[in-house]
């Protein structure tokens, strides 16, 4: 029988402590005169989820790995909370730190349940504690501990396993989690799954995370924030998707946001009231109209129309009720925000 205390174990999947982050004149210089990151400022609030992205080898994963020490930078601060990590010892500062990387890095001789606990394991947690943790972890990726426990990673598939690896980083609570390109190996489809699994446990644990990643849709879909950096960590433009896609700071952004931005707007744009047109006096005749919440993103009200067949879709509030309609044309004719760099 476990008899330890379980000062941490408040809530399922344990949400104690999220820390921000902040990188004040971060510079990384290598040896051989390379700049990979120049001088890099910014700062990620507690329980955000900020994404990296920008062309290849701009500095992402640099910035990532400079947060957990996997790189040392060459000048400025980074703090977690109020502590600057280069005063931290670097093993006992990753114990603290999640990280998720592309493929994963699982053991292979190691079943996924002693994968899942392996720094509770390192923090010296009693062998039931972390096993009654490596289970509600598992749970808490969509995995169901009893089968998935004792197999060994290659009887897993590449989503199963990469769904291991979130499991794994978020085992001893860590106050960050830091993924780069945690998705990226592999197909579509399961990405797409694996993306929403992770926006589900994302607004359960809320860990302040910070993700690397190519895919501008990735990008626009997870993050609450999003950082473009362009070579040597230049920083072009810190925002939401909606102002990333609707106001690009520079002309940068603007080519590495490219012409499928209108559509990827309509994602992040939500139904609001102003969009509405009243209802009319006889509510019978929104009767045969397709619903949508208000809030719904306008892609998915453009997408329910042209399911249906409609020119207009009756809207509901939070409680049900019927607010208004709006239309096709309405959405299709909306005016963003003037693009400040021309075009
Ligand atoms: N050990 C090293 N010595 C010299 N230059 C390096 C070293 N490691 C990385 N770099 C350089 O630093 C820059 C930033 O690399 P980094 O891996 O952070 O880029 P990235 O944006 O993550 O790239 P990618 O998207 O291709 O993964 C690149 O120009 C890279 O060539």
């Amino acid at each position: 029988m476990d008899v330890t205390p379980e000062a941490d174990s408040a809530g399922s999947a344990g949400t104690t402590g999220a820390a921000a982050i902040t990188l004040d004149q971060v510079r990384k210089q290598y040896p051989d005169g390379t700049v990979a990151v120049g001088e890099l400022s910014l700062e990620v609030k507690a329980g955000e989820l900020v994404v990296l992205i920008g062309p290849s080898g701009c500095g992402k994963s640099t910035v990532l790995r400079m947060v957990n020490r996997l790189i040392e930078p060459t000048a400025g601060r980074i703090l977690l909370g109020d502590e600057d990590v280069t005063r931290v010892d670097p093993v006992r500062l990753r114990r603290r730190i999640g990280y998720v990387i592309q493929n994963v890095g699982l053991f292979p001789h190691q079943t996924i349940a002693t994968n899942v606990g392996t720094v509770p394991r390192l923090l010296g947690w009693p062998k039931a504690r972390t096993a009654r943790r490596a289970d509600e972890l598992l749970e808490l990726v969509g995995l169901d501990p009893a089968t998935f426990g004792p197999r060994y990673p290659h009887e897993l598939s590449g989503g199963q396993r990469q769904r291991v690896g979130v499991a794994r980083a978020l085992a001893a609570d860590p106050v960050v989690l830091l993924m780069d390109e945690p998705f990226s190996a592999v197909d579509p489809i399961a990405r797409a799954r694996l993306q929403e699994e992770f926006l589900r446990l994302q607004a359960e644990v809320r860990k302040t995370t910070v993700l690397v990643t190519h895919d501008l849709d990735e990008a626009v879909r997870l993050g609450d924030r999003i950082v473009v950096l362009s070579q040597g960590g230049r920083l072009e433009q810190y925002a939401s998707p909606a102002t990333l896609l609707g106001e690009p700071a520079s002309a940068f952004v603007r080519e590495f946001v490219g012409a499928d931005r209108a559509i990827r707007r309509l994602a992040v744009t939500p139904v609001t009231r102003d969009l509405l047109r009243p209802l009319p006096a006889d509510p019978g005749e929104t009767a045969g109209l397709p619903t949508v919440p208000l809030g719904s993103s306008l892609y998915d009200a453009l997408a329910v129309l042209l399911r249906t067949n409609s020119d207009d879709a009756r809207v509901t509030d939070e409680g049900g009720e019927p607010v208004g309609t709006v239309s096709r044309h309405r959405i299709l004719s909306i005016d963003y925000p003037a693009d400040p760099v021309g075009g």
